[in-house]
Order: structure tokens, then sequence, then C-alpha cells
């Protein structure tokens, strides 16, 4: 084999995504490829000279004196936080100089995060821009930019809403519009775990910690969360020594694993969301103050569907299209008195229902066109329906119903008993009972 020319060898570590700095055993610098003078902020021709004219002190000298190898060191070089790893050179046992090699943080971050992505693909991305979240009533407009404008601040947000409100869509969309948008976007319903887990999901455990600990442990949610967002779905169903765990997170930006004894620094922007009144809460001694007022900083109310009702032909519209999409079904038009009856609904369940009702019409539509004889099942639910958000008792909406039905069918009574989905004898005595023959 040929032995390399100089200048080949240079070429090889300069091209090295590694800042690289060698020096003999008098601490003159043998060789630096182009990297290290860049993060450095080193001169040209500086081989054969002195480290020491330009990085006095250097870490360099204590490697050629101790023999010893040091990974992992952190510094800040011209306010670049650097990690540093240092090796002694040693030839037929003898110390014959040092080699540094060293990387900024914000790369390994970028790389770190980039191995994350690949390896866990569980929900660490966020897919709704703000711009996508159907909806241009004057109060989903507002919450749109309200949103974008907490998107820009580093603060934690809490939105508060209603079931089915779109919490979640409005998480993702803020950490799309935020600087962390490159970062994980992490989400998690504490609510949906109990306690010991949502413990060990949040902040990770140590080999060992508890029997069934997974060898070699397991980093938790905030460390999977750093540089990005982490997603606290439901976070008035934390119970209370979970809450001091996380506002100790909080307070010191580092978390420790359980079982752990390392601090380990986290970077998290944290967008917490809720459907109960936290303030109730709090009177009831079920959700701590200190914690409340700590993500309590900005807060975003999203409206429930039955204060916006304008939304409602666009959404529906944009949910056919999808579902039609999956299905394979091309639905071109929807008949007005869908509009009606929908406009009549108090949508608990707001536009997780909507989104619910709309599919299955769509899969039991046999046209092209959404009609009466689709919503029948939705009209039998607007009669049974007492609900608590509506001041109308069950026999109100049972009315409205039948009332809405027969203006449909011009007072055909066949054809109202089989849009509401009754026979003809329950459509009479219900019409008798509330004195509307
Ligand atoms: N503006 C919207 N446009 C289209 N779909 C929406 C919109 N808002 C919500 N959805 C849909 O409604 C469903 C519920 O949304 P999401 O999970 O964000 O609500 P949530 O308020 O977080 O609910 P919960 O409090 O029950 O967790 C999802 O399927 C979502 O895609």
């Amino acid at each position: 084999m040929q032995p390399m020319k100089p200048n080949y060898t240079q070429a090889i570590i300069d091209a090295s995504h590694d800042g690289v700095i060698a020096v003999d055993k008098e601490a003159n610098i043998m060789f630096v490829n182009r990297n290290a003078r860049e993060i450095l902020g080193l001169p040209d021709n500086i081989v054969g000279k002195k480290i020491s004219m330009f990085i006095p002190n250097s870490d360099m000298l204590r490697i050629l004196s101790t023999g010893k190898t040091e990974l992992g060191d952190i510094a800040t070089i011209l306010n670049r936080q650097i990690l540093i790893n240092r090796l002694p050179i040693v030839m037929d046992g003898q110390i014959m100089g040092a080699v540094s090699t060293f990387k900024e943080i914000t790369d390994i971050q970028k790389l770190e995060m980039h191995i994350r992505k690949t390896f866990n693909e569980s929900g660490l991305e966020a897919r709704y821009r703000l711009q996508d979240i159907v909806g241009s009533s004057e109060a989903m407009s507002e919450a749109k930019k309200l949103a974008a404008a907490f998107a820009k601040t580093a603060a934690t947000i809490l939105i508060t809403g209603e079931s089915g409100t779109g919490k979640e869509l409005f998480a993702q969309g803020i950490h799309l519009a935020s600087s962390r948008a490159a970062g994980p976007f992490v989400a998690i319903n504490c609510a949906a775990l109990p306690g010991n887990l949502l413990e060990s999901e949040l902040f990770g455990y140590e080999e060992g910690a508890f029997t069934g600990a997974r060898r070699g442990g397991k980093s938790g949610l905030f460390e999977q969360a750093h540089g990005g967002t982490l997603f606290l779905d439901e976070i008035g169903e934390m119970s209370l020594p979970i809450q001091a765990m996380l506002l100790r997170v909080l307070q010191e930006k580092r978390v420790r694993r359980i079982g752990g004894e390392k601090m380990i620094p986290v970077d998290v922007r944290i967008v917490a969301a809720t459907n109960r009144n936290l303030e109730e809460s709090i009177e009831n001694k079920q959700f701590r103050s200190d914690l409340y007022y700590r993500i309590n900083v900005l807060t975003l109310e999203l409206p429930p569907l039955r204060d916006r009702l304008e939304d409602i032909p666009e959404l529906l519209k944009h949910i056919m299209k999808e579902t039609g999409e999956r299905s394979d079904k091309n639905i071109a038009e929807v008949d007005e008195v869908i509009y009606t009856w929908f406009g009549q609904y108090d949508w608990p369940g707001n536009i997780r229902e909507l989104r619910n009702v709309v599919e299955r019409m769509v899969l039991l539509c046999e046209g092209e066109r959404l009609g009466e004889e689709d919503i029948s099942f939705f009209l039998r639910k607007l009669m049974q329906k007492s609900n608590k958000h509506n001041k109308g008792s069950v026999e109100e909406n049972e009315k409205t119903a039948l009332l809405s039905a027969l203006q449909y069918t011009n007072g055909n009574k066949s054809e109202a008993a089989k849009a509401l989905g009754i026979d003809r004898t329950t459509l009479w005595r219900k019409l008798k009972k509330y004195e509307l023959e």
C-alpha cells in the first residue's frame, strides 16, 4: 500500500464533521482541521506554533502530563457550547502528544433528535398546523390568532375546553408554529394511566428501580421531548404526588429518573390541557395552586361547538372529504336540512362527536348526496338525548325533532316517522303527547 500524501491526510481530516486538533509532546500544534479552526476561532498557519499562544491554559497540557483520556467535557467557546474529547497520543508506551476532537452541542442534539425520530415512531411528530385547523367563526379565528402569538413565546400554555374541542390539535399547531418545530412533539393523556405508570412514563426509571423495570432502564417522556414540546392532556386528572414531581421538574429544568441519582437537564416546553375547572379543583384540594400558577401563564380557551354552529358546514365538508378519501365514497352534496338539524343539537362531544356522526352518515349513504335518509340515526339521538348543557328537557328536544321532521316532509307522517327511525304508531303517540296533531 502506498503511504498517504500529507495533503491527502489533511483533506480527509478536513472533511470530518468534528473539530480535530493535535499537539506534540512540547505542546506545539501538529495538526488542526478546518472545523477546529472555525469552532475555536483560530487563525490560519498555526501549525508548529505553541498551542498556549492561541488557547492560554489549554487543557491539552494536562493530557500531556497525566496521559489520561478525558471524554465528554463540556465547555463554552465563543458563546457556543462544545462537547470535547481529549486523548493522549501514545507510541511505544511513551506520551508523544495529545489530540482533541470536539463538536458543537447543538449538532449533537440535532443528531439525537434524528435518532429518536427514526427509532420511535409513536407520535413524536406533530401533524396539524394552526392553519390546517378547520373553522373560520370569529371564536375560532381568534383562538388561532392567539395560539400563533403564544407559540412565539417560550412560556407554558394551558388550553382549556370541553372534550373534543380540538385541544390536542391546537397543541400540535402551537408546536409547529414555535421555534421548536424541528424538535419532538410528545403527547400523553394523564387520565389514561394509573399513577405509578404515569410517573415512570413521564420521568423514566433506572434498571432495578422496581420489580419489572426494564433492563438498562428507560428514558421518560421529559427526556424524549428534549428540545421540543410535551403535551400533557387532562392535567387535571394527575395525582397530587405526581403534580409535586412535575412542579419540581418545571422549576429546576432537570429530571431525575425513578431510582436514579443523576439530574438530567431537559429543555422542554409544556403545553397542558384540561376540560376541568382547575380553580374548582384547587378549592377541592385536588390540584396544587403553585402548579396551577406555573402552568397557567398563557391560557387558550377553546369554545364548544354549540357556541360556533356557523363552523358546522365547513367542518362537515372537511370530514366528508376525509372520510370519502378513506372509503372511496364520493359525496358531492349535502341537503340543507342536515344543517338545520345539526344546528338544533347540543354537541356535548363537540367535534369528535360531529366527526363520528358525519363518518357514519357517509358510510351509510348510498348515493352522492347526504340527505334525510342518511340522518335517521342522528334524529333518534336528537330525540333521546337529554344533555346536561342544554337547558331544555328531553321533551323539548323530542318536540323539536318531531316538528323538524314534519316540516321537512311537508307534514307527511309516514315519511316523518321513517326519517326519525320510529314506527307510525309511536309517531302518532308522540304527536298526541305534545299536542302536535
Ligand atoms: N377544527 C377541527 N377541524 C377538524 N377536526 C377537528 C377539529 N377540532 C377537532 N377535530 C377532531 O376532533 C377530534 C378531537 O380532537 P382533539 O383530540 O384535539 O380534542 P381534545 O379537546 O384534545 O379532546 P379531549 O379533551 O377529549 O382529549 C379529533 O379527531 C380531531 O381530529
